[in-house]
């Protein structure tokens, strides 16, 4: 058995019978006999289990194998951008010098803990039927003089894939030129979004790490200069919670509705990265420095009312009511004469467009910076061990 994660910040067991080690256990002994069929049936327990049991358990559970089956951590520690290998090696060698046997029963104890907890599905339930496909992570639609591009990864609360960027700066090409009067973006789910996806920095290609920094700079800025250049209204219908990068391109949008739901969150220093989105010039200049410092240097997360009364929302609804009240209100605009209103957007936005290109280039670059910082990366290892949740 050996854990693995099929994305970074999400582990699965992959299980062959063939590839169990062997146990390394003294024949004779009758506790130990029942132990290592205990464990054996343990094994093969946990990848009957119906319910992920989420990261942290199945770091235990695979800390736990390799104790019970190979002893204290023997290998050398992987290197830190190696974020699965040490995440992985942490948890081993946490285990310190717990003897095979009792580490052992911990992992069927922990098993047995998970089996109450969670029923196991039958034999023959299909694995398409356990876990249903989550689809396309963008959704894209016109109606009613509205182009709605929809994040929807509602089980990752809408966070943002490499990919995903690709396919906004796509979609907002298209709807540019399409026929609509106005541009949305919104969330599916209870979140609106929760930023960058921090799986993307793990996909790393022949060229390291710098060369994944020097392609996020690139794609970081072109997705922000796509937003100054679009030509339309653009609104956003901010359905929950929002993070990151999702909050500071708000700026850049010309009408931001919320829910009550919805709260804004830029954790920069604590993600040991700085303000994209054009926020450093913004967010100052929509709701004051001392106002922007405090979310976008120390994290102070708002609330829908709060991001308000600082001018970064344009309007708050009740949640019972908001999806009903907005689209409404924007059926509404939708009809006002096309033209008026894309020459009306163009003329504000002409008159700041060289500076926030200019402000998007220095921020791209220097978070390309702070993304090969240890800072950076410790914080994500330690998200992606679920280590700390923001
Ligand atoms: C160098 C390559 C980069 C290329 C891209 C370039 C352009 C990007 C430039 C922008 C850079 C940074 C700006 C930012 O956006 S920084 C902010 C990043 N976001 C976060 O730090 C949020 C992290 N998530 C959380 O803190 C929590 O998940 C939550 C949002 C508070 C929700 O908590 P919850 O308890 O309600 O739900 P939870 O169980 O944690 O989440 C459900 C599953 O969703 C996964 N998930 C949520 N958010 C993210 C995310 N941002 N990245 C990756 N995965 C995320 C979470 O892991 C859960 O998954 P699973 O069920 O465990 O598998």
């Amino acid at each position: 058995m050996s854990l693995v994660y099929d994305s970074l910040a999400r582990w699965s067991v992959a299980w062959s019978p063939t590839q169990v080690p062997a146990l390394g256990l003294h024949a004779g002994s009758p506790t130990m006999r029942t132990s290592q069929k205990d464990f054996n049936d343990a094994v093969s327990q946990v990848k009957l289990l119906k319910e992920d049991p989420g990261n942290e358990v199945k770091l235990k559970l695979y800390a736990l194998y390799k104790q019970a089956t190979e002893g204290p951590c023997n290998v050398p520690k992987p290197g830190m951008l190696d974020f699965i290998n040490k995440t992985k090696w942490d948890a081993w060698n946490a285990l310190g010098s717990l003897s095979k046997e009792a580490a052992r029963q911990k992992y069927v104890d922990l098993v047995s803990s998970l089996s109450t907890s969670s029923k196991s599905p039958s034999p023959e339930t299909p694995a398409a039927d356990r876990k249903p496909p989550e689809g396309n992570s963008l959704v894209v639609t016109s109606e009613d003089g509205i182009t709605t591009i929809r994040l929807n990864r509602p089980t990752k609360k809408n966070a943002l894939t490499t990919q995903m960027y690709h396919d906004i700066i796509a979609a907002l090409q298209a709807a540019s030129k399409d026929e609509s009067t106005i541009t949305v973006l919104t969330g599916s789910g209870d979140y609106y979004c929760s930023g960058n996806d921090l799986t993307n920095f793990t996909h790393l290609s022949a060229g390291g790490l710098e060369e994944m920094a020097r392609s996020g700079e690139v794609l970081l800025r072109d997705f922000v200069d796509c937003l100054i250049d679009f030509p339309k209204p653009l609104v956003a219908v901010v359905n929950g919670p929002a993070v990151g990068i999702s909050v500071t391109i708000l700026g850049l949008f010309d009408v931001v509705y919320a829910t009550d739901r919805a709260t804004f969150h830029t954790p920069f220093s604590h993600l040991g990265q700085s303000p994209e989105g054009c926020s450093s010039y913004t967010f100052p200049k929509i709701m004051g420095s001392s106002k922007a410092a405090e979310m976008l240097l120390f994290g102070k997360k708002l609330t829908a009312q709060e991001a308000c009364a600082r001018g970064l929302v344009t309007e708050v609804f009740p949640d019972g009511t908001f999806q009903k009240e907005v689209w409404a209100r924007l059926k509404a605009y939708s009809k006002l004469p096309p033209n008026a209103l894309r020459i009306s957007k163009q003329i504000i936005r002409k008159q700041e467009k060289e500076k926030l290109h200019a402000v998007n280039a220095e921020e791209s670059s220097v978070l390309r910076e702070r993304w090969l910082s240890d800072e950076c990366m410790n914080a994500i290892a330690s998200f992606l061990s679920r280590k700390a949740k923001l």
